[in-house]
C-alpha cells in the first residue's frame, strides 16, 4: 500500500523541478496511443467540429490523461522506487517534490476538464472527468494495491479516449465509441499482462498483486488467451454490426487474427527466466501496434465511406 502523500512532502519540497520532469509525469509515450485512439473518436464521428476546438479537444485528452499518470505517480512514489523500470521516474528519484507533482496534477485535471467542457460540450468533459477519477481512484488507489483483476476493472479509464473524441463533435454517445470502448477495454489484459510476465520481479519486489505475482505464470498465459478471445469478438462487432466498412474489416480480421497466433504462443510457452520471453515481448510489442493499426483504419474506413 503507498505511503501517505503528505509523510514526504515537507522534507524534500525545495527540490527544484526541471520542466522535463512534468513532462515525464505524463508518460508522454503511452499518451501518444491514449491521443491517438481520442482522435480516432473524433475523427469517426458523424457531424461537423472546427479544427481549433477538434485540436482544443484531443489537447484536454493528452493533458487529463497527463495529470491522471501525475497522480497515478504522486500517489505511488514509494512503490515506483522500488521497481527497476520506474525507479528513474521523477519522483524515486528525489528530482521533484511530492507537492509539486500534486499541484501540477490537480491542476493539470481541472484545466483540461473545464478546457474541453468549454470548447466543445459538458458530455465530453464529464467523460473526461470520469476517465481521470477513475484511474486516479478506483485503479490507482483502489483496486491496485489489492486485486489480481486490478488493471481489467481499471483499464476502463484508458478505454474512455475515443468516447470522449466522439462526444466532443456529436455531444451525444453512439454505438462506434461503444464498440471501440469494448475493443479497449478487452485489450488491456493480454496487453498489460504480456508485459506482466517479463516484469514480474519488479512487481512482486514492490508487493504489488499483479496476476503472474499472486496467480501464477500458468493461470496469467491462460487469462491472456480468454481476453484475447473476447477482444478478438470486440473487434470484429463493429463490422457485425454494420459500423464499419470492408477496410475496417480485413484490417480488423488479418490484424486479430495476427494477434491470436501471439497470445496463443505465449499461451504454450512455459518459460519462466524473464529473460528468454521472447513471444510476452512481441505479444505486448504488438499489442501497441494493432491499437493503432485498427483505429486508423476505422477512421480511413468512415471516411472512404463517407
Ligand atoms: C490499466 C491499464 C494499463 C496498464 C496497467 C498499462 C501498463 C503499461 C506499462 C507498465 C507499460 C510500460 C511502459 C511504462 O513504464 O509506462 C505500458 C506501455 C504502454 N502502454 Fe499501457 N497500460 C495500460 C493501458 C494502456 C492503454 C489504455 C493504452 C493506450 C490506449 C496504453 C498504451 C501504452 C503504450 C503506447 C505503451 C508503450 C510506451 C513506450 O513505448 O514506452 N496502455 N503500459
Ligand atoms: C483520458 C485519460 C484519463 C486516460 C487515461 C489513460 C490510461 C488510464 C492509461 C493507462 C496507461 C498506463 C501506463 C497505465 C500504467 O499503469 P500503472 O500506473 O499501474 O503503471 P506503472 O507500473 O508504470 O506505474
Amino acid at each position: 500500500m503507498a505511503s501517505l502523500p503528505f509523510e514526504t512532502t515537507s522534507t524534500v519540497s525545495t527540490i527544484p523541478a526541471h520542466w522535463r520532469d512534468f513532462v515525464a509525469l505524463t508518460k508522454p509515450r503511452v499518451m501518444t496511443l491514449v491521443v491517438f485512439t481520442g482522435l480516432c473518436g473524433l475523427l469517426a464521428a458523424p457531424g461537423h467540429i472546427h479544427p481549433v476546438l477538434a485540436f482544443t479537444a484531443i489537447l484536454c485528452i493528452a493533458l487529463g490523461a497527463g495529470a491522471a499518470a501525475t497522480l497515478n505517480q504522486w500517489y505511488e512514489a514509494d512503490i515506483d522506487a522500488k521497481m527497476k523500470r520506474t525507479a528513474n521516474r521523477p519522483l524515486p528519484a528525489g528530482r521533484m517534490d511530492r507537492q509539486s507533482a500534486l499541484h501540477f496534477g490537480v491542476g493539470l485535471s481541472f484545466f483540461s476538464v473545464l478546457l474541453i467542457g468549454v470548447a466543445t460540450n459538458w458530455l465530453a468533459a464529464a467523460v473526461l472527468a470520469i476517465s481521470i477519477l477513475f484511474y486516479v481512484f478506483v485503479y490507482t488507489i483502489w483496486l491496485k494495491p489489492r486485486t489480481t483483476q486490478n488493471i481489467v476493472i481499471g483499464g476502463a479509464a484508458g478505454a474512455f479516449p475515443p468516447v470522449i473524441g466522439w462526444a466532443a463533435v456529436t455531444g451525444d454517445v453512439g454505438a462506434l465509441p461503444i464498440a471501440l470502448f469494448a475493443l479497449t477495454f478487452f485489450w488491456t489484459p493480454p496487453h498489460f499482462w504480456a508485459l506482466a510476465l517479463f516484469v514480474k520481479t519488479d512487481y512482486a519486489a514492490a508487493n504489488i498483486p499483479m496476476l503472474p505475482v499472486v496467480s501464477g505464470e500458468a493461470a496469467t498465459r491462460r487469462q491472456i488467451w480468454f481476453y484475447t478471445a473476447i477482444m478478438a469478438a470486440a473487434a470484429m462487432a463493429p463490422v457485425l454490426l454494420r459500423l464499419t466498412g470492408l477496410i475496417y474489416g480485413v484490417t480488423a480480421l488479418l490484424g486479430t487474427a495476427l494477434f491470436v497466433v501471439f497470445a496463443f504462443q505465449v499461451f504454450r510457452h512455459r518459460e519462466t527466466d524473464p529473460a528468454r520471453m521472447a513471444p510476452e515481448r512481441r505479444l505486448f510489442k504488438y499489442s501497441i501496434f494493432y491499437l493503432f493499426l485498427l483505429f486508423g483504419a476505422v477512421v480511413i474506413d468512415r471516411w472512404l465511406l463517407a
